[in-house]
């Protein structure tokens, strides 16, 4: 493609997605007129694709200088990069199979623009300000953090008293992780693996490391594709839970014996190992939903094969003697690296989470700290969802609200 075509198909990219993300659209219009972040500095490193666009140029239509990178280094179109690096007050670094260097080069470019606000998906942007930056900690008022595995870390910083710096739990807001971590990612896996395989899900096994909120949607998700899911868990809870929704359980030695797919969703290492590998299935295929490239240990099976070669766009095989290993994405995000993300309806949420909670950033002095999302904000972006799909919902009526706030009428 020309530098032309480039720019005009990252720009019918974030068109597309725009028309199917209401209440980000309302959010743009408030932004517009009220300007709550004017004279802000925005770093961001998130997925560099439509959806993340559409919630950049949110900011800076609110009146922000926005920098972006990657926070992936397979996730980036660079359609969508050239797009956005080309708007007004916008700058953008990141750039697709990138190495590891470019990757944490570009996460210092973003931070040269000094900024007062950050956005990770991640913490990589924070890690890097804690460590490499911390000249520039003394301007910032706060971050945001996208995604579960993010937060664990920011806690574990505050836990041990080294988080200087405001933070907001964007990942822990219920109309985040309740339809972004569980529909989203129960969808867009399956729509990264089918559309990377072009194989059948129907009558496979399928093994879904972790019974969280991703891995209770993709299970939801492959049983309606008409797998035999079975769920790996260290969570007594969670795997009782995944039984009783119908789903086998068992230690991954065992699944490992008889999966035909296995998706990880922990945000652990080494789902997936060597002793796995050794008992795994002729043809077996790997994804990894969900964090970086750890879940399955690539080491161990590079180790363990004769031969790796590429036998069709993002699938890599693995033989270990003449068994056959298929790894999709390299073990990174299935639905990123390997498709389109999330589906734009739901991003429109965890977006909007995210333009809401930059300006509460803006506007209010936070303490060091991981914060939750305020719960206001938490309860309008559903209201705005309900009203952009049309539906209306009951009231409490005042005899309603004072019998549950009572305890003196008996049964
Ligand atoms: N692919 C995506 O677009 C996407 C979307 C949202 C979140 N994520 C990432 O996915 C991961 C999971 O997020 P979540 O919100 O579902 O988290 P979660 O905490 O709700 O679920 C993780 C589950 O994995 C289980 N687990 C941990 N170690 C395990 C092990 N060794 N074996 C089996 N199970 C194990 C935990 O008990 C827990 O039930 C995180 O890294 C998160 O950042 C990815
Ligand atoms: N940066 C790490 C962390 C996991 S990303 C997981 C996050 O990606 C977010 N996500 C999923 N789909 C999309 C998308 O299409 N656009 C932008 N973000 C997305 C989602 O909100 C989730 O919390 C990695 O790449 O491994």
């Amino acid at each position: 493609m020309t530098d032309t075509e480039m720019l005009e198909s990252g720009n019918m990219k974030i068109d597309w997605v725009l028309n199917h993300m209401p209440v980000l659209n309302i959010i743009r219009e408030q932004f517009a007129k009220e300007k709550p972040l004017a004279g802000h500095k925005v770093a961001m490193a998130l997925h560099v694709e439509a959806k993340t666009a559409a919630l950049v140029e949110t900011l800076a239509i609110g009146g922000a200088k926005v920098a972006i990178t990657g926070c992936n280094p397979l996730s980036t179109q660079d359609d969508v990069s050239m797009a956005l690096h080309n708007k007004d007050n916008i700058q953008c670094f990141a750039k697709y199979d990138c190495c590891n260097e470019e990757y944490y080069e570009a996460i210092d470019k973003v931070l040269d623009m000094k900024p007062d606000i950050t956005i990770d998906d991640g913490a990589d942007l924070i890690f890097k300000l804690h460590t490499e930056r911390t000249d520039l900690l003394p301007e910032i008022l706060g971050g945001c953090e996208e995604t579960t595995t993010g937060i664990h870390r920011l806690k574990a910083m505050e836990r041990d008293g080294a988080l200087k710096m405001p933070v907001i739990a964007v990942n822990d807001a219920m109309t985040k992780f309740l339809f972004d971590n569980r529909y989203g990612t129960g969808q867009s896996s399956w729509d990264g693996i089918m559309r990377t395989t072009n194989l059948l899900v129907a009558g496979k096994n399928v093994v879904i490391g972790g019974y969280g909120w991703c891995g209770k949607g993709a299970a939801m998700r492959a049983k309606g594709l008409g797998a035999n899911v079975i769920v790996t868990e260290i969570d007594p809870i969670r795997a009782l839970e995944a039984r009783m929704d119908g789903n086998s359980v068992m230690p991954m030695k065992e699944a490992a014996k008889i999966g035909d797919i296995f998706l990880t969703t922990t945000g652990n290492r080494d789902i997936l190992n060597r002793e796995d590998f050794e008992v795994i299935k002729d043809g077996a295929i790997l994804a990894n939903a969900g964090h970086f490239n750890v879940e399955i240990n690539l080491e161990d099976l590079k180790a363990m094969a004769g031969s790796v070669r590429t036998v069709r766009n993002n699938i890599k095989e693995y033989k270990i003697g003449e068994k056959r290993v298929y790894v999709l994405a390299d073990g990174r995000l299935v639905n990123l690296a390997a498709g389109d993300g999330h589906p734009a309806e739901v991003m429109d949420m965890s977006f909007a989470n995210q333009a809401l909670c930059v300006r509460y950033i803006a506007e209010n002095k936070l303490s060091n700290g991981v914060h939750a999302v305020p719960h206001e904000l938490d309860i309008g972006v559903a209201e705005m969802k309900l009203m952009s799909m049309g539906i209306s919902i009951d009231k409490l009526s005042d005899e309603q609200e004072a019998y549950m706030a009572g305890w003196e009428t008996g049964t």
